[in-house]
């Protein structure tokens, strides 16, 4: 069946509206995350389970809720924080409402598109709890990742702005906003971008749709820019193949990681780089594989740290599993508890990965 572009049925597979809401939602929230990362103090506390949180992950989750729930009412969001700490940190709230307030697209038909901006502050603590859906198999879930990476934000590294819309338990759209990331899809092959300090006019927005392809375009401040379709490379000897590995030790097991790399032959150093900037680095081919290796038995993979990076890279040309083979099975709720790992890598050689990981975790 031929679809018109212009047919209703068209732009209901292809999610334009949704893709659009996800790209200037994202890349407004960048504004704020970018104005905290040149903050000497971020406003960093420690959730219950040790890891960090900061001003930049509280308003970016504000503003994208915000204009979730003014464009798509009906829709659920799972989103990975919640308000309980700020309730007891009132000067905390202050700050982080005095940077929300004040953020918009210079664009205004874009950022009116986006449904205004938050009423008060309270209204700001109200909304980041908006995220709580269990997520499931069935009906239409927003993921969100307000700063995902943020000990690498934290450090000075690389961090993501993650959205995706799941529906059906299907992923439909991702958008990931990597404000340092260079623009230049080959130049983080060569540059030392996970520590890079970044200067104005950096970063990137990367987007995809189920079916219709991946996407890059130069972050801004105010509309979107012109996109340009990204594919991962072509590797027929994969021991040239590049490796895109996490920073945190504690996240995945470097150890394993290098094994693997051992076993396929591969000799070049990997790129070391936080959050779903991997997922977005090999979709553009600056690298080609991305192994998230269990460290421990119990962790949970969450479903706001693979959605939207899973679609860019299928999009892309590229194939993700969990170390068994199996796809990232996003039906179950906020976490993939029937994954084990994550493998990530372009199809024709994602079987040879797969095996070398199997061997090296005796599976
Ligand atoms: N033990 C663990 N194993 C795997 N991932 C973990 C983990 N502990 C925390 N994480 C997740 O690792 C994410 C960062 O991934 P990476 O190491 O690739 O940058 C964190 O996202 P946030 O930074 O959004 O909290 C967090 O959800
Ligand atoms: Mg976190
Ligand atoms: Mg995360
Ligand atoms: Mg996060």
């Amino acid at each position: 069946m031929l679809l018109h572009r212009y047919c209703p049925r068209f732009l209901e597979m292809s999610y334009e509206r949704e893709r659009l809401i996800a790209e200037l939602a994202v890349q407004r929230a960048t504004i704020l995350t970018k104005r905290v990362f040149h903050e000497k103090v971020k406003g960093e506390v420690a959730k219950d389970d040790k890891s960090p949180v900061t001003k930049g992950d509280f308003g970016a989750q504000a503003l994208i809720i915000q204009s979730l729930v003014k464009n798509f009412p009906e829709d659920q969001i799972v989103a990975e924080e919640e308000s309980s700490s700020l309730r007891q940190d009132e000067s905390l709230t202050v700050e982080i409402w005095e940077l929300v307030k004040n953020i918009e697209l210079e664009d205004q038909p874009s950022d009116q598109l986006l449904g205004g901006p938050l009423p008060s502050q309270e209204a700001m603590l109200d909304i980041i709890d908006q995220g709580k859906s269990l997520g499931g198999p069935r009906g239409r879930h927003w993921a969100l990742d307000p700063i995902d990476g943020t000990k690498g934000f934290l450090r000075g590294g690389q961090y993501a702005v993650c959205l995706a819309l799941i529906e059906d338990g299907e992923v439909k759209v991702g958008a990931i906003g990597c404000p340092n990331l260079p623009v230049d899809d080959l130049a983080s092959l060569t540059a030392d971008i996970g520590v890079q300090q970044t200067g104005a006019g950096q970063g990137v927005l990367i987007s995809a749709v189920k079916g219709f392809g991946a996407t890059t375009r130069p972050l801004s401040n105010a509309g979107l820019s012109p996109g340009k379709p990204i594919a991962m490379r072509l590797v027929t000897d994969i021991s040239q193949g590049i490796f895109c590995e996490g920073v945190e030790a504690g996240h995945s097991n470097q150890g394993d990681n290098a094994a693997v790399a051992e076993r396929l032959g591969i000799t070049s150093p990997s790129i070391r780089l936080d959050s779903q900037a991997k997922y977005c680095s090999i979709a553009r081919g600056a690298g080609d594989i991305y192994l998230r290796l269990p460290v421990g038995k119990d962790y949970e993979e969450k479903i706001w740290d693979h959605a939207a990076g899973d679609l860019i890279v299928q999009e892309a040309g590229g194939q993700v599993t969990d170390i068994y083979g199996k796809p990232l099975d996003f039906t179950i709720g906020r976490t993939l508890a029937s994954n084990k790992g994550v493998v990530a890598a372009s199809k024709p050689i994602h079987d040879q990965v797969i095996a070398a990981v199997q061997a090296v975790l005796k599976l």
